[in-house]
């Protein structure tokens, strides 16, 4: 375990040197409990890393069980207040919130850059999703209706309410730190619940930051409160979580074998929780598809942060009549596309991957498929050295049903091509995987389209369309993918209780 010497030596002095932002203000590496900013209670501090050059970044404090414990009382305390703010009131601090972001968006992107690798443009479009979802719950809020219900009794009169439910727990995974707190943290405050969140080791810079946005906004001492920890100390941070009876829903994004663990532990406490696991996205280019836009379909999904988001198509049918034609396209399109460099140069719109631990996975997957037999195309323009965790977008022909990626994520910019011969062949394939996130596919038959659509077993289906994404919509996946929906009309629900009262008159 490192620690720091004295209790105050946890507090940046030297903004790391990647840090290119107007001001370092946001910039801190302390949790947040009961609005105030701490270290470790044992002081102990974990390192971040920069994915371009894995150079140490800066040394955030490392949370145990016991400090979640106080985040927990914290939150639980902060509660018994803010449940009585009224839906109005709880607007205007989801506004102001989104407002304070809006104003500090290239600094809150320029940490998700130096933190997580993505490139600097790219990431204003992640600040600019992750804002979208306060938007979306700020319009919501105010129209959490209940019901009046006609009683069978005739002198009986029913009605529902919604009610916040206590103290959300939030897990959040590294590959969107934005977004993934501000969907979960957002539609949990909105409904009238306090937070303990715990985001991703490799990515507690923009939670943190987001955490003093909120603190400026005027939100309320423990209403919501960071814990972050370290690889090693998560486990017990999840125990708390899953063991405290103060804890009312556990609010997990991450992988589905995290994932089950916490919902097998939560389910012992009938803990309610919201499920948004790993995927393994079919994305299915039939026979009359225009190949341009699937073609286009396929760099948005496939690639689209190097490849490192749950949604991105992981396998790619293509009807055998048209695999040559549509792989050359594919291939035009990836070289027109794509621009490497610094990320922080803002042409660039491809980084690295987020560590040397992704990068050894997709290179097991690579290896797999060369001894197969496959052949690699990548992309031409990326012809020099980006760092040790880069790898360029890459196109694999002739892929087979046989290989390690059918049944794995991976969670990087290789693109299989899998040819097919009829449509039944190609939805048993696209189902006969445990996830149901997300999958796509292109046709011009109006048909098929239907048939299709309602044949994928996933929780989402871009048809014609390689980003799905929206805080309109709700987002979640069926099977191993996980429970409940992020984002849409329903987000508000997940985090309020239905109530029925029934009056005898
Ligand atoms: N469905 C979705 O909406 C969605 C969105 C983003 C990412 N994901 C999935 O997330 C995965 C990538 O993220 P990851 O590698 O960070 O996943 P991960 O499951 O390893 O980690 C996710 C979070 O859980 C924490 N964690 C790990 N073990 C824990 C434990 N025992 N108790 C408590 N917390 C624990 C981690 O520290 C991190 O904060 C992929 O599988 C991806 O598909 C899903
Ligand atoms: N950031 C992704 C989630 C999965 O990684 C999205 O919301 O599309």
């Amino acid at each position: 375990m490192t620690t720091t010497s004295d209790k105050n030596d946890i507090l940046l002095k030297d903004v790391p040197y990647k840090f290119k932002a107007s001001t370092p203000a946001l910039l801190d590496n302390r949790s947040f409990i009961g609005g105030e900013w701490v270290g470790a209670s044992d002081r102990s501090i974990f390192s971040v890393y920069d994915p371009e050059d894995n150079a140490k970044l800066c040394d955030v404090a490392d949370l145990g069980r016991e400090d979640a414990r106080k985040a927990l009382e914290a939150a639980q305390k902060a509660f018994v207040s803010y449940k009585t703010w009224t839906n109005r009131e709880r607007r205007g601090l989801i506004r102001r919130w989104a407002d304070q972001i809006k104003e500090n968006k290239e600094d809150l992107a320029a940490i998700c850059t130096m933190e997580l690798g993505k490139p600097f443009t790219e990431s204003l479009g992640t600040v600019k999703y992750g804002t979208d979802f306060l938007d979306w719950f700020e319009g919501d809020i105010e129209r959490q209706y209940g019901e009046t219900i006609p009683a069978a009794k005739g002198n009986n009169r029913i009605f529902t309410i919604r009610q916040p439910q206590g103290v959300v727990a939030a897990i959040t995974p590294w590959n969107s730190p934005v977004a993934m707190v501000t969907r979960k943290v957002g539609a949990a405050i909105a409904a009238g619940n306090t937070v303990v969140l715990k985001p991703a080791p490799e990515t507690p810079l923009c939670a943190i930051a987001l955490a003093k946005l909120f603190d400026r906004s005027g939100g309320p001492p423990g209403v919501l409160n960071i814990v972050t920890s370290s690889v090693e100390k998560s486990p017990e941070i999840g125990e708390e979580f899953t063991q405290n009876e103060i804890v009312k829903h556990l609010s997990f994004t991450g992988s589905t074998a995290v994932g089950r663990h916490l919902h097998a532990e939560a389910a012992r406490r009938f803990i309610k929780t919201s499920m948004e696991l790993g995927g393994n996205a079919p994305f299915i280019v039939f026979g009359d598809a225009k190949l341009d836009s699937a073609a286009e379909g396929v760099i948005a999904s496939k690639f689209r942060s190097s490849g490192q988001t749950c949604v991105c198509a992981n396998r790619i049918f293509v009807h055998r009549s048209i695999a040559d034609e549509f792989a050359k396209v594919l291939e035009e399109k990836m070289n027109s596309t794509f621009t490497f460099g610094s990320v922080w140069d803002k042409d660039v719109n491809f980084g690295p991957l987020y560590s040397e631990k992704a990068f050894t996975k997709i290179k097991a997957q690579i290896e797999d498929a060369e001894t197969k037999g496959c052949k690699l195309i990548s992309s031409s323009k990326a012809n020099g050295n980006y760092g040790p965790n880069f790898y360029p977008p890459t196109i694999i022909k002739n892929a087979s049903a046989d290989m390690r990626f059918m049944q794995e994520e991976t969670f990087g910019p290789l693109a299989f091509l899998v040819p097919f011969d009829t449509d039944e062949e190609v939805i048993t394939m696209a189902n006969k995987t445990n996830a149901g996130l997300a999958s796509y596919f292109y046709t011009e038959d109006i048909s098929r389209l239907w048939k299709v659509a309602e044949a994928l077993e996933s929780g989402m289906v871009g048809v014609r369309c390689g980003l799905i994404s929206a805080c309109e919509q709700p987002f979640g996946g069926i099977k191993e993918s996980g429970v409940g929906r992020e984002g849409g009309r329903e987000a508000l629900d997940e985090y309020t209780e239905i109530k029925s009262i029934t009056v005898a008159l």
